[in-house]
């Protein structure tokens, strides 16, 4: 298998695939008479296509070990797919590229506590891969009818690893 070292999440490495959702950097602001601070617009939520609106759900799930082998990308079509984390237990996060029509070379990501991502709208990436414990999560992706699921599954799985 080829091997895929894990990387650490930035938010400019991202940035061809989707958004990092953390506080660091942010663009923020005081509300509530400063009793709170409003960490703005983090991320870009895409819905589209017929009847298209934006769900909000949680996820509770099983960590998985580390080698993993990469079988499969995914990709949603009509909208983006928020992953925010309710532990500070890290998570995977593969994407990959789209090169005409199926995946490039995937990338994998860890992240670091209480970094969350939005991945882009018909963004090629893996599940949602927690880390170490079983891991609760906030999503926010897509409702609506139509096709919203794309998936390709390699001829030859990535061994996912630590560098
Ligand atoms: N379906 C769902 O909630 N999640 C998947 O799309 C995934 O990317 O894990
Ligand atoms: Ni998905």
């Amino acid at each position: 298998m080829k091997s895929l070292p894990i990387r650490p999440l930035s938010r400019d490495a991202f940035a061809p695939f989707g958004d990092v959702i953390e506080l660091d950097e942010a663009r923020s602001f005081p509300i509530n008479a400063g009793k709170c601070v409003r960490y703005h617009d983090l991320a870009k939520v895409e819905t589209s296509g017929p009847e298209a609106r934006t769900l909000v759900s949680l996820l509770r799930g099983e960590p998985y070990d580390i080698p993993l082998a990469l079988t499969m990308v995914e990709r949603h079509p009509l909208g983006s797919q928020a992953f925010i984390p309710l532990t500070d237990n890290s998570f995977l996060v593969v994407v990959a590229p789209d090169e005409g029509g199926e995946p490039g070379e995937p990338v994998a990501f860890e992240t670091a506590p209480g970094q969350g991502v939005n991945i882009g709208r018909n963004v090629w990436h893996g599940i949602l891969t927690p880390l170490h414990a079983v891991s609760d999560f906030v999503v926010i992706d897509r409702g609506g009818s139509g096709c919203n699921l794309e998936e390709h599954f390699f001829d030859k799985p990535y061994r996912v690893e630590y560098a």
